[in-house]
């Protein structure tokens, strides 16, 4: 399988996140599309995943997948433990929930943040920004982090009593956060020691150690 990634970016983090928890880093060649010099929205590019976002698998039979969860979910079902995404019905319908909860309500919007209220990628990326927009996104992902914290004063993961692809989500928004120095509110007490027992996990540890410092 072949990955399309930049290391340090918070979404391909979730996917390198997932293939260490699984231990299958070995069967995976990652090959480094360069998000500064735009080279994710150039033609070929393109034509492996329409949305001109990384990352992107490439399954042995050559066909493309985009989309972290996708991905997550493809690469959960091969072989090996934890699982990431659940195992009885129920299990996997609340994992997607929170993984698309973390999506709207931190990852994504910081993305936006990132994008049209920072210089995001650069000049030749960034051809369409709106400040406003931007920040009202930054604003929305403070509320994330406050909806996450309410979450886990109640339970010790993201989508219940087990790591999923949910806490990896919401690790992702934590690796943007950092990248955009958004810093996480101290009064999300339970977020924050959350995210310091993540932080116990080797494949938490390993990605962490290439993304700016989280404060
Ligand atoms: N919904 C997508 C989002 C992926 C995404 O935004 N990836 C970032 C890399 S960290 C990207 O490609 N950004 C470039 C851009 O939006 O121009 C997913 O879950 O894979």
């Amino acid at each position: 399988m072949k990955i399309y990634d930049w290391p340090t970016g918070p979404y391909p983090a979730r996917v390198r996140i997932a293939l260490a928890e699984k231990k299958i880093q070995s069967r995976v060649e990652f090959v480094p599309v360069n998000l500064w010099k735009g080279e994710h929205k150039k033609a070929d590019f393109l034509a492996k995943n329409y949305s001109g976002t990384l990352p992107v698998l490439e399954v042995e039979d050559g066909t493309f997948l985009a989309e972290c969860t996708a991905i997550t979910v493809y690469l959960d079902a091969l072989e090996g433990e934890p699982t990431l995404t659940g195992r009885t019905a129920y299990e996997k319908g609340v994992i997607h929930m929170m993984t698309k909860q973390a999506e709207i309500e931190m990852l994504d919007a910081i993305s936006v943040y990132f994008h049209h209220a920072t210089p995001g990628l650069g000049p030749d990326v960034e051809l369409y920004q709106n400040r406003e927009w931007g920040l009202r996104q930054r604003d929305k992902a403070l509320r994330g982090m406050h909806y996450f914290d309410s979450v886990l004063r109640k339970q010790n993961f993201i989508a219940g009593e087990a790591f999923s692809m949910a806490d990896i989500a919401v690790i992702g928004g934590f690796i943007f956060a950092a990248i955009v120095e958004l810093p996480i509110p101290q009064e999300c007490e339970a977020l924050l020691a959350w995210f310091a027992r993540m932080q116990e996990r080797p494949s938490v540890r390993e990605q962490l150690a290439i993304v700016p410092p989280i404060h």
